[in-house]
């Protein structure tokens, strides 16, 4: 059996090896040809899917994406041809919200200007948006989520509509799906005149898709209004970000609010047990012998973390910071965007860290943020 399989995919041979013989391409510039012969093709969110690509490979059996995004999938194309596809909904939730929780815990620290006490919008109640939540709320923040769907669907969760939650948050973090059509569509969903109608002060942090907020607006918009804080892991355009947009963001990466070890390794991880589902043969691999140990052993808490040592806490697994000064450097380098995205290892997920402290009963919330070990 051949696979073909991004080489941005991580932990494919301890996964796949067993199954078949893997073959590693590069997703952005994956052709016809490279794919013809393929039994199975495993690809991110970078490589169209479709008819060009597909139409000369006669046996392909399986397309499986490490992403909860589909919008780079010609699923009907698929259905057509009969091939199986699975994506993997979920598997980088928790690294989003990660992302976006310390996002604003960075920004709260640049600005002093605490978190605590703040009011957080989150457009799109799904897996991301729900994980966001969740940190926010282990830490005492209120929340608002708006989603016009699940709220339809009968989701039990309390939900206001977008113009209570652009009234009512001081922070508003995006967690929708592209969708370019229909009633609820989310292209251009923040244009010029809401951009311009947004809160003084307001912090906006998009981690979803670039093209969910106008970036041509956006720049018009930050022109006139340096109250706007910005935080941009997604672009229209990727991978070149518009030049001017990138000055204007307090923090900048290039499309890796999913990237923690863990979520990458559940991404692929989920596609090797579709696999084996399509197979009818047991999967026997576990996710947990694939992951390298943290480089710090546990942190003993003489006392209970504040907001910003809980940033420095953060910090040990994820420091933003990093991420946003390698990106201004380089995103305007030939490829720079996709070449920082490849060699984006260092990040982990707070489970990743142990912490120790005296005090059992008063540090449940540190375990519900995801910290391990917590309590001794
Ligand atoms: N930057 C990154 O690395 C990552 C980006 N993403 C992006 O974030 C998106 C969301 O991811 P998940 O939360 O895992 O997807 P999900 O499918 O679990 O949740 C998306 C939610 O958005 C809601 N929604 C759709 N249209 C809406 C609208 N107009 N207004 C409000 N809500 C709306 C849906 O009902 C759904 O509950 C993905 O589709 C993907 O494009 C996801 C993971 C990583
Ligand atoms: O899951 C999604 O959807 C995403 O946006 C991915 O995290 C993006 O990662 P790549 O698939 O582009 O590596």
């Amino acid at each position: 059996m051949k696979i073909v399989v991004d080489e941005n995919m991580p932990y494919v041979e301890p996964l796949f090896g067993d199954l078949g013989e893997i073959i590693p391409v590069n997703g952005r510039t994956l052709t016809p040809e490279q794919v013809q012969d393929a039994d199975v093709l495993l690809v991110r969110s970078v490589t169209r899917v479709n008819a060009a690509l597909l139409d000369a490979n006669p046996k392909l059996k399986f397309v499986g994406s490490a992403t909860i995004g589909t919008d780079h999938v010609d699923l009907a194309y698929l259905a057509t041809r009969g091939i199986v596809f699975s994506n993997a909904p979920g598997c980088n939730a928790t690294a989003v919200g990660e992302f976006a929780f310390i996002a604003m815990l960075e920004l709260a620290a640049r600005f002093n200007s605490p978190l605590k006490g703040k009011v957080v919008g989150i457009v799109g109640a799904g897996n991301t948006g729900s994980a966001t939540a969740k940190c926010l709320e282990v830490f005492g923040i209120k929340v608002l989520l708006h989603d016009p769907i699940k709220e339809a669907e009968g989701d039990p969760r309390d939900f206001v509509s977008l113009e209570t939650l652009l009234q009512e948050a001081d922070i508003i973090s995006l967690h929708v799906p592209i969708t370019r059509t229909g009633e609820h569509k989310t292209l251009h969903l923040f244009d010029e005149a809401r951009l311009m109608s947004l809160k003084a002060n307001i912090w906006l942090i998009n981690c979803c898709r670039g093209d969910v907020i106008d970036n041509q607006a956006l720049i018009k918009v930050k022109q006139q209004r340096d109250d706007l804080k910005l935080v941009l892991d997604v672009w229209e355009g990727e991978p070149h970000p518009m030049p001017e947009l990138v000055p204007f963001a307090e923090f900048a990466t290039p499309h890796i609010a999913g990237y923690s070890l863990e979520g990458k390794a559940r991404g692929t991880f989920m596609l090797y047990q579709k696999l084996c589902e399509l197979l009818a043969i047991p999967a026997t691999k576990g996710l947990s012998d694939l992951l390298p140990r943290f480089n710090i052993k546990a942190v003993e808490l003489e006392q209970l973390p504040d907001e910003k040592a809980l940033l420095q806490l953060a910090r040990f697994v994820y420091d933003l910071r990093d991420d946003d000064a390698v990106f201004r450097n380089c995103f305007a380098n030939e490829n720079g965007f996709d070449i920082m995205r490849k060699n984006h290892k260092h990040r982990r997920e707070f489970s990743a860290l142990a912490l120790a402290y005296r005090g059992q009963s008063e540090v449940d919330w540190l375990s519900n943020l995801g910290f391990s070990g917590v309590g001794r």
